[in-house]
């Protein structure tokens, strides 16, 4: 037997873009229910950026010290392990979401535990764990917000080996004595930084010639060495074919022969979340991320939303709350019977998706990237020209560490004279890209940027260096 609840709009997903979701349109007097199969807060809260974060923080809080001459000398003996997976186990909440939890009814939110299915028009079904089924019916909108899952290739023998996806990855309880890595993208990088600092073997395994290999070339190059520096087998070129168990061991066959050890992780990409939410009621095909317009609103689907993950526009979870509130905004105007403007940088669409993507990779150094590449200008046929600056070289960073190494590219708009992108690599780089995406979500003019005066003596002095070496 089931039972009907009717509300406002249905999320399928309690990760931190469903949870947007709901709060945006309760904020806005709408009434929301929130279905959750596992646990409330997502992938990001348990098993991606916090875990992941938390397991590197302290490596690059040894490696800022050691870099000073002076405080160096303060840094002896070797990180605890032991204590770095606890503080890690606290960011997660030891993997108990009864915080979160509370925080959604305490914001007027009503939570459905259980996985949600999509059952005909702006109907869900949601199965609880003890097989019980409740029937969710919306007044306006279905929002799905299911996000993505490891993406795991189908290698010769990879059904017989234990493999490793992001979430072992970030909540091992023990370091791997050796571990190797499938993929070398930011899940990959970012492990290997974090696992080899603790104490494991690593081996870096991508099929490309370079890491991070959407970002500018500066910045696998840079991650490249200094992974190795710090002991990790990185393999460029290498491709995997199969994999197998041999005892204790597992063993992975590439294009350059067989790499030993204890783990395996796949750090291949992800795939969205639509397996089995029942999109093919609308005749959209399960597995595939869902297409959306700038209000988040599935093509052709006047009541369904993908939000998030699962829409594949920017898989970060800054990207899919900024969605989360722009979609939510679309939702709430529509049931309010309002037009929703679709412009460019609307109240409803959320058009950095296309054009200013902030995101920081976590690995030593740093990468911190808005905005294109100079290879993406190159593609979409945008007249530009590309600035590059030696981030050592202002007084700031050789303040920031002895020796200081770091590049900023900034790639310009020749027509328009504004800036299509910003890259910087180099440690503590993270905190300076919030000026490079307002310079470029807000397309200031190279002329008024010459306006915004850095401060002396911070590494953003580079900003300074851009603009005289643009103007030559
Ligand atoms: C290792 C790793 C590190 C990362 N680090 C960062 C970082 O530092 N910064 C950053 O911005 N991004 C990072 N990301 C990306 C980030 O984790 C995602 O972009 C983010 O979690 C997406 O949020 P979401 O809410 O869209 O999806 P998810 O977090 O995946 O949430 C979806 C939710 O839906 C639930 N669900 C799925 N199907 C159903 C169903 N049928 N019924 C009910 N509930 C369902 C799931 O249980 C889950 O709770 C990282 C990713 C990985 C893998
Ligand atoms: N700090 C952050 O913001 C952060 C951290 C981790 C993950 N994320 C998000 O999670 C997403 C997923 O990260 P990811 O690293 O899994 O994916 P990715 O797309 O960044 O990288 C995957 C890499 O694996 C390689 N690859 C794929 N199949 C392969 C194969 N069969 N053999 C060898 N190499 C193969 C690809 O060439 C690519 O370089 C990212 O898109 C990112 O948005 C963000």
């Amino acid at each position: 037997m089931s039972t009907e609840q009717t509300f406002d709009v249905i999320v399928i997903g309690a990760g931190s873009t469903g949870e947007n979701v709901a709060d945006t349109v309760v904020r806005g007097g709408l009434s929301a229910a929130v279905v959750e199969s596992e646990l409330v807060g997502g992938e990001c809260s348990y098993w991606a950026c916090m875990p992941s974060k938390a397991l590197l923080r302290g490596t690059e809080v040894l490696e800022e010290a050691r870099a000073v001459s002076g405080a160096a000398a303060a840094v002896s003996g070797q990180q605890d392990l032991r204590a770095t997976l606890e503080r890690r186990n606290s960011f997660t909440g030891n993997w108990d979401d009864s915080g979160q939890a509370q925080w959604v009814e305490g914001a007027g939110i009503t939570l459905v535990r259980g996985a949600g299915r999509l059952d005909g028009e702006k109907r869900v079904v949601v199965r609880a764990a003890d097989g019980t089924e409740t029937v969710l019916v919306a007044n306006h909108a279905v929002a799905v917000c299911t996000g993505s899952a490891a993406a795991v290739p189908p290698l010769d023998g990879i059904e017989d080996v234990d493999v490793w996806t992001a979430r072992e990855a970030t909540s091992a309880q023990e370091a791997p004595g050796r571990l190797v890595i499938l993929g070398g993208g930011v899940v990959g990088v970012e492990m290997a930084t974090a696992w080899s600092a603790l104490g494991s073997q690593v081996t870096l395994l991508q099929r490309g010639d370079r890491l991070l290999a959407g970002q500018e070339p500066e910045a696998g190059d840079a991650v490249a060495e200094s992974l190795r520096g710090r002991g990790v087998d990185v393999r460029l070129g290498t491709s995997v074919s199969a994999v197998r168990r041999d005892g204790d061991d597992v063993v992975v066959v590439t294009s350059a022969g067989e790499v030993r050890g204890d783990r395996f992780l796949v750090a291949a990409g992800r795939t969205a979340r639509t397996e089995d939410i029942g999109v093919e009621i609308v005749g959209l095909t399960a597995g595939e991320y869902l297409d959306v317009d700038d209000s988040m609103r599935v093509r052709g689907v006047d009541w369904l939303y993908g939000i998030g993950d699962v829409n594949g526009r920017a898989l970060l979870t800054h990207m899919g709350k900024y969605q989360a509130r722009q979609g939510g905004a679309a939702i709430v105007a529509r049931a309010q019977g309002h037009q929703v403007s679709l412009a460019d940088w609307s109240q409803f669409a959320a058009t950095a998706d296309h054009a200013a993507v902030p995101q920081v990779t976590f690995s030593i150094p740093q990468v911190a990237s808005v905005g294109i590449t100079a290879a993406q200008a190159e593609e979409r046929g945008l007249p530009h020209t590309v600035v590059r600056y030696e981030l050592g070289d202002v007084a700031g960073s050789a303040l920031f560490a002895d020796g200081y190494t770091g590049k900023a590219v900034a790639v310009v708009d020749t027509d328009r004279d504004v800036l299509l992108g910003v890259t910087f690599v180099g440690p503590g780089v993270s905190e300076m890209l919030q000026a490079a995406t307002v310079a470029v979500v807000g397309e200031v003019p190279i002329s008024r940027l010459w306006h915004a005066v850095p401060a002396y003596p911070t590494m953003n002095e580079v900003w300074l260096r851009l603009l005289e070496t643009l103007r030559g």
